[in-house]
């Protein structure tokens, strides 16, 4: 038996798999999490060695997916999925130190971790949308790498119209472009005048006002959609398997932003996958490290890096993290979040804390730490990392302990952020051909202030839901 879905803030409606699929946030704001976490004993770990990623996802995939979708079609829908990969293994290590190992997954179309949940979540969405014979509104918000997946992913698809709001002026130029030029008659791009968190927070506003939310069938692809989270576990044991899990625990470190990354790599966990630490990396926006250190989880300002994925502040899935490590109180849950919208902060509980150091660390490295780790890993073992991956390696060697498996993620392509690495190694990554004439390419979009009823009015207007 499949398990259902509850809201970490206790008052929406338990959901099956489609449903959390197709909802997005829940409706009373917060986000779905499994009632139960499937459990991979040993032996079952053990089983699926030497098998392709494909199998690894459908065995991994199914436990949540239940009967919603049957085998025959799933397998498909993730071969389809993955075919879209340009590396055989889909999600390839290769070493980079003793005991350090570098997890790329970028292989994608458009380069970047996003693209591994986001070519299964489409297919999955649009499957469950024919069948049901309904069609959907996407709202999603993004830093710079969701939104050039979800448009790959969802570009041309009868099912659902799709509204990507950007900062603007805040991504690098390959992302940009992968944003602006796709032609699709059902995709939107919007450069937002702010950040990714106020672009964060008009996508759970229009969430939260359930008339807009109804009248144009929301529905959202960030990582507040467990079903991204879901496809994002398939590679931490992929990889733990592939390094000799169950019988070696594996640590990971992630570059992190918005935390469904390395939640993943927590529900990875707590299905029973050997994981030993899992540290969180951050850059100069290091609302997490501060978190962990002092207990309390207090925004500020976000600060433009050469990561700038990871400019976030407000990192939704750790209101997750919190729903699990709290014993799964929902009132403690409510009132953090309540907290959070009144002052911008707030105290995570003595018990919850501890809860989390058990699991998690957490370090930041700046700019020029970045950099150097770039010039460095180039030398040391001939790799040319993205600032993301870079700003992580040089997280885990900062917090390195003996006789440590360590995982590094690798969430990009340099390529998509030439201009800081090219700084940093002399190298201008270029990107593979099948990008070709994409900077070259004419480009659409629409740039909006941060305001709420202006966002809705605008979607009112263009979703062939209401439009
Ligand atoms: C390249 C890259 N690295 C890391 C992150 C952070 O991942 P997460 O938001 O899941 O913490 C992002 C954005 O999400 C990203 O695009
Ligand atoms: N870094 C992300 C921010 C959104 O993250 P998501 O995983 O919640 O979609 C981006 O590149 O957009």
């Amino acid at each position: 038996m499949a398990t259902d879905f509850i809201s970490t803030r206790g008052e929406a409606p338990a959901l099956g798999f489609a449903d959390v699929m197709l909802q997005g946030l829940a409706r009373d704001g917060g986000l779905y999490v499994p009632r139960e976490w499937p459990q991979f004993s040993a032996e079952d770990i053990r089983s699926l060695r030497g098998l392709s990623y494909e199998e690894t996802a459908f065995r991994v995939l199914k436990p949540f997916i239940g009967d919603a979708i049957g085998d025959d079609v799933l397998r498909q829908i993730i071969q389809d999925a993955y075919a879209t990969f340009r590396h055989p293994a889909r999600c390839p290590l290769v070493q980079s130190g003793p005991s350090e190992f570098i997890l790329e997954l970028f292989h994608g179309p458009t380069l970047a971790f996003k693209d591994v949940a986001m070519q299964l979540l489409a297919r999955l969405m649009d499957h469950v949308l024919a069948e049901r014979g309904e069609r959907v509104t996407i709202a999603g918000a993004t830093s710079g790498d969701t939104g050039g997946a979800a448009i790959h992913a969802f570009a041309g698809t009868s099912r659902a119209d799709l509204f990507i709001l950007f900062p603007h002026g805040k991504v690098s130029p390959v992302q940009q472009r992968q944003m602006t030029t796709s032609g699709a008659a059902n995709v939107q791009a919007i450069a937002i005048e702010g950040n990714f968190d106020d672009c964060q927070g008009l996508v759970k506003g229009m969430f939260n006002d359930h008339a807009f939310r109804d009248r144009v069938g929301l529905s959202g692809v960030n990582s507040i959609n467990w079903a991204r989270i879901m496809a994002q576990i398939v590679y931490y044991f992929t990889s733990a398997v592939a390094l000799g899990a169950p019988e070696r625990k594996i640590s990971f470190t992630v570059p992190t932003g918005n935390f469904g990354d390395i939640f993943a790599a927590y529900a990875a966990k707590r299905m029973g996958l050997p994981i030993g630490r899992l540290v969180i990396a951050t850059n100069e926006n290091d609302i997490l490290a501060r978190a962990l250190a002092t207990g309390e989880y207090s925004t500020q300002g976000v600060v433009a890096t050469t990561s700038p994925s990871m400019d976030i502040q407000v990192s939704s899935n750790f209101e997750r993290l919190l729903f699990e490590a709290s014993g799964r109180d929902a009132g403690e849950v409510r009132n953090a979040m309540e907290s959070l919208k009144q002052s911008g902060s707030f105290t995570i509980a003595e018990a919850t804390l501890n809860a989390i150091r058990a699991e998690f660390a957490a370090g930041r490295a700046g700019i020029d730490e970045t950099a150097r780790t770039i010039a460095e890993v180039l030398k040391s073992a001939d790799y040319l990392a993205d600032p993301h991956t870079a700003n992580a390696l040089h997280v885990a060697r900062n917090l390195a302990e003996p006789g440590e498996l360590m995982v590094v993620l690798s969430t990009a392509h340099p390529a998509k952020f030439p201009d800081a690495v090219e700084q940093a190694s002399g190298i201008t990554p270029s990107l593979p051909v099948w990008l070709d004439g994409l900077m070259e390419k004419e480009e659409a979009y629409t740039v909006l202030p941060s305001d709420l009823k202006m966002m809705e009015d605008h979607i009112d207007r263009h979703s062939r839901a209401t439009g």
